[in-house]
């Protein structure tokens, strides 16, 4: 609308000219140019709102999309993209795509209407004059589509540099103390920087593309200005047209020329938009993880005998092909507790990944109460296990919140019992906080042994039917071990336990210790059958001075 009253401004310069011209009444025709200006004045700053709105709501519904599917990809591909990039994706990315949609795409919108409008009051003066222009409009605009090519390539790499870059800092800063004490400082701010200079230099190719662009888009209006001068100047000297028609003529010149420009930026500028695009696709291509959606929960009625946890001729190869599992085969029955030892490398922890279906087994099956876990939804079978990884990581919030991720619905009563089983009351009441007392990032550092009983606490939580604990590696003190020990027994009461333990003296009581080396079960029963039975056991259990 407001590219509407536009157009009627070169004709109603027209009439005033005319009516200059024959002595007439002024008056009329200038305020109704004046009201023309102001309603065009003021719908064209509705437009812009409205239309900047929209493009906001496309960037923000991009930005769910982006966010759900980041989350909810197998595991297997977070173990080959780095976090960094994934990261830059929802950031950088989707902010060029803002700049693309709302200057680019949204002013091609309004532009083109004024365009148009222009070129068919143009024809409508003088179909002469419009070709005239047309043609020269034309081969300026060749050059610009030409050189815009290239934008969409570098731009594309441009932010896969900022992806690095965003990996590269993700990386150091992950690793902080480690580098530190490495005197490494200095070379990651230089694998930072360096990242850093390949995106400028990307951007830098982009520039001087676009660069190119805006000359081209000059000399093409200005060639147009010229031909239609020399052209109209002979046609009003013929006679053909008035002076007033070329008057209004040159006046849809101008409206033609600013949709133009327009155009052709937001071409360049959505050339950029699309290397950032291309990246979002990538990601949004990614099937999700199968049936990772909560609702589609529900399992099969048990099997009557079968194991809680039945493996049976379990192999498993990494996506990227190591085979690191050969014909496991293992039960774990209700109730029971069940550890898993051998050396490092031996594909202890790769064991609990498959059971929490982080990857599908390669060969043999995993059945739960009787039922291949294939068959079973994955959120179903995830909500009757605990899993506590090695790392036992605790996520940035307060204690709360790291407990209530488990079990929204939770009371404190029932936070401060978990608390109570897993020793860890003397540590939060310490803080006048009390359960929202922050930890992680941005609050007190817990230490080792506090995480992982943290960890064991927010599983615990849900009262899951069988809880999967990867023993962290660094050795915990005698009292943390003596504590974690004391958790576990409370832990073992009411449900089943398979336990990855380095440290042999914290299943010790278990009623099954299964012995893995290199992918494969060596040796499986008590301790004491064990230390009988197993060179490799006895040789685990001689090193940590138990028999
Ligand atoms: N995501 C992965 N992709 C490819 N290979 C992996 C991956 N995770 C582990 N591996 C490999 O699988 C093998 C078994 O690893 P796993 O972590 O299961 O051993 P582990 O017995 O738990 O060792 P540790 O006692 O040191 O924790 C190792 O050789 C390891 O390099």
């Amino acid at each position: 609308m407001s590219a509407g009253g536009a157009l009627a401004q070169p004709a109603l310069v027209a009439r005033v000219i005319d009516v200059v011209g024959s002595g007439g009444r002024l008056m009329p025709t200038v305020s109704l140019l004046v009201v023309v200006l102001l309603a065009a004045s003021a719908l064209g700053a509705f437009q812009q709102y409205l239309l900047q709105r929209t493009a906001e709501g496309v960037v923000l519904t991009t930005r769910q999309l982006l966010a759900d599917r980041l989350l909810r990809l197998p595991v297997a591909e977070y173990d080959r993209r780095r976090t960094g990039d994934l990261m830059s994706r929802v950031g950088a990315d989707t902010t060029l795509l803002r700049a693309t949609v709302t200057s680019g795409v949204v002013d091609v919108a309004g532009s083109a209407v004024l365009g148009i409008g222009a070129v068919v009051a143009m024809a409508l003066v003088d179909v002469w004059l419009l070709l005239v222009t047309l043609l020269a409009v034309g081969l300026g605009l060749t050059v610009a589509v030409l050189a815009s090519r290239g934008v969409k390539r570098a731009s594309r790499q441009a932010q896969e540099e900022v992806g690095a870059m965003t990996a590269a800092v993700e990386r150091a800063l992950s690793a902080v103390r480690t580098i530190r004490a490495s005197g490494a400082t200095s070379r990651e701010v230089t694998a930072v920087g360096g990242s850093a200079r390949r995106a400028f230099e990307a951007g830098v190719r982009v520039a001087r593309l676009e660069s190119l662009v805006a000359p081209a888009g000059s000399i093409a209006v200005q060639g147009a200005f010229l031909a239609v001068l020399g052209v109209g100047g002979y046609r009003v000297a013929a006679g053909s047209i008035t002076v007033a028609s070329l008057v209004a003529f040159i006046l849809y010149l101008f409206l033609l020329v600013m949709p133009l420009g327009h155009a052709i930026s937001a071409y360049t500028q959505l050339q950029t938009g699309l290397g950032a695009l291309a990246r979002i696709q990538e990601i949004l291509a990614l099937a999700p993880e199968r049936d990772e959606q909560p609702e589609r929960a529900g399992t099969a009625a048990p099997r009557a005998g079968a194991p809680l946890l039945e493996l049976e001729d379990v192999s498993f190869s990494y996506p990227d092909g190591t085979p690191v599992l050969r014909g496991v085969s293992f039960e774990v029955a209700a109730g029971s507790r069940v550890a898993l030892v051998g050396p490092s490398g031996a594909g202890k922890s790769t064991i609990l990944a498959l059971i929490e279906g982080f990857y599908p087994v390669s060969g043999g099956a995993l059945r739960w109460a009787g039922t291949d876990v294939r068959e079973l939804p994955r959120a179903a079978l995830r909500a009757r296990l605990g899993y506590v990884e090695q790392e036992a990581p605790v996520l940035a919030g307060s204690v709360r919140d790291n407990l209530l991720l488990t079990r929204p619905d939770a009371t404190d009563p029932e936070l401060w019992a978990v608390l109570a089983d897993v020793g860890l009351t003397e540590v939060v009441r310490r803080s006048p906080r009390g359960l929202d007392v922050l930890v992680g990032d941005e609050g007190v550092l817990l230490s080792g042994g506090e995480r992982q009983r943290l960890a064991i606490a927010r599983s615990l939580l849900a009262r899951p039917e069988l809880l999967l604990l990867d023993e962290p590696t660094a050795s915990l003190d005698a009292r943390n071990e003596g504590l974690l020990r004391e958790t576990l027994g409370r832990a073992a009461a009411d449900r089943a336990l398979l336990v990855v333990a380095h440290r042999l003296s914290t299943v010790l009581d278990s009623d099954q210790i299964v012995v893995l080396d290199q992918g494969r079960v060596v040796a499986s029963g008590t301790h004491a059958e064990l230390v009988d039975s197993s060179p490799l056991y006895r040789e685990l259990a001689t090193a940590q001075l138990l028999v």
